[in-house]
């Protein structure tokens, strides 16, 4: 027996004012998506930016609905957006933030699972790797290089083959 040790590094940003112009400026689009989010039952409102290599910005953001598994996550709304109307264009990066109608939130937020996997498969495809920046409402921003560092062992289209 061996032993395989996966480890991840992140980069942990003090705050958006922190970030490159051109991610503050995706995070700043990803804020006004996410508070257009449809969340009347969770009261969480997810907004997700992705870049486009043409500079395209597409955003998204969580769309809810009373029978709770028919919603869809920010993340997948902007993928599945970008993946039918711009199929042959490569995503550089995504940002992502939260704000509950609860309490404020600081806490950096990842995508859920789903949303990695989902991510992944674009990121596969296309054969170059997705940065991926998520924060709370408010403080630190996570950066993630690659959609592989939130998702080790991903399960690909290498395994139908
Ligand atoms: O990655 C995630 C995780 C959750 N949500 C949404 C789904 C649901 O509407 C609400 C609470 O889980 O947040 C997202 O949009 N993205
Ligand atoms: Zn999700």
């Amino acid at each position: 027996m061996k032993k395989h040790k996966l480890e991840t590094y992140l980069e942990i940003y003090e705050s958006i004012a922190e970030l490159p112009d051109s991610i503050q400026k995706l995070m700043n689009k990803a804020q006004q998506a996410r508070d257009n989010a449809y969340a009347p039952y969770s009261r969480f409102m997810v907004g997700a930016a992705l870049e486009l290599k043409s500079g395209q910005i597409i955003t998204g953001n969580n769309q809810e609905n009373a029978a709770f598994p028919s919603g869809l996550c920010a993340e997948r709304v902007a993928v599945f957006h970008a993946g039918s109307n711009y199929p042959n264009e490569s995503i550089n990066s995504l940002a992502l933030t939260v704000r509950s109608l609860q309490k404020e939130i600081n806490k950096p937020t990842p995508p859920c699972g789903a949303c990695r996997q989902a991510l992944a498969e674009y990121e596969v495809k296309q054969d170059n790797p997705i940065a991926i920046y998520f924060m709370g409402e408010t403080g630190k921003v996570v950066k993630a290089a690659s959609v592989r560092d939130l998702l080790p062992l991903v399960f690909d289209s290498s395994f139908l083959e």
